[in-house]
């Protein structure tokens, strides 16, 4: 699957939060980095289709997904940073359940793929759990089941690590590794990044470096190291 993104821009409260930003993403594994208010979150809501670009075009397999919801649907799964944003049914089947259903399955076909899901991932037994009873970790595994039951092509991910304890992260990172689809991750440590293909670095809502990690990583680091050294609060994105 290739993301296709030409000339995108995006104009937020009046400022532009991304600017000319094309990329053709064909790699299994990529991920966005950049400080806080750089327009990652932006651009992977762009990818998923929720919001439309003011300039240019995001495209997967060639069709634009902020017109065609329904292709979104199929196509792209976004995993968001809060896992309360994104959970909205009181239990565990109802929520893995739920976008098979929008997706035209029947309630039987869309419990059955949900229960096989769970299984897939050794969490049959969550099945009528409280969605609000899980942790943060185990919520953030929810709605990675949830997003891939629905068979996406690209998965979208905005800091899917943020919060959780080491072996929860771990455990999560595994979980990723098993995933054919593409991802897209947003992430703010280049730790996560082991096994990744390319890596998209945006500053003040445009690409400043692309490339592979090992080009990206060491100059995004020196140059986060220097701002983090620095008292000087200019340097500030936003
Ligand atoms: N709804 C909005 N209205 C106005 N400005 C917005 C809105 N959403 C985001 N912005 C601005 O757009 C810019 C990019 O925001 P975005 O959330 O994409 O950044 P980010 O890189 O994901 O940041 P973070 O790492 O903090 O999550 C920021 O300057 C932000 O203040």
């Amino acid at each position: 699957m290739t993301v296709d993104l030409q000339n995108v821009g995006v104009t937020l409260g009046g400022r532009a939060a991304l600017a000319g930003i094309t990329a053709r993403l064909a790699e299994p594994r990529v991920a966005i980095v950049g400080r806080n208010g750089s327009g990652k979150t932006t651009l992977a809501r762009v990818v998923a289709g929720l919001i439309a670009p003011d300039t240019g075009q995001a495209r997967i397999g060639g069709i634009d997904m902020a017109r065609d919801r329904r292709a979104a649907l199929e196509n792209v799964g976004i995993i968001f940073q809060n896992p309360d944003h994104q959970i909205i049914f009181p239990t565990v089947l109802e929520e893995v359940a739920f976008g098979l259903a929008q997706q035209g399955k029947r309630p039987r076909e869309a419990e059955a793929a949900a229960r096989a899901m769970l299984d897939r991932f050794g969490k049959a037994h969550w099945e009528r759990a409280a969605t609000h009873s899980l942790s943060q970790g185990q919520k953030q595994l929810l709605c990675l089941m949830a997003v891939l039951a629905m068979r996406p092509r690209v998965v979208v991910m905005d800091e899917p690590f943020s919060g959780l304890d080491i072996p929860t992260r771990l455990q999560l990172m595994r979980y990723l590794q098993k995933i054919t689809a593409q991802v897209v991750m947003i992430t703010h440590d280049p730790g996560h990044l082991r096994g990744f293909d390319r890596v998209l670095w945006l500053e003040g809502g445009r690409l400043i470096a692309d490339g592979p990690p090992d080009r990206v990583l060491p100059d995004f680091e020196a140059r986060m190291l220097d701002w983090g050294g620095s008292d000087d609060l200019a340097h500030l994105a936003c």
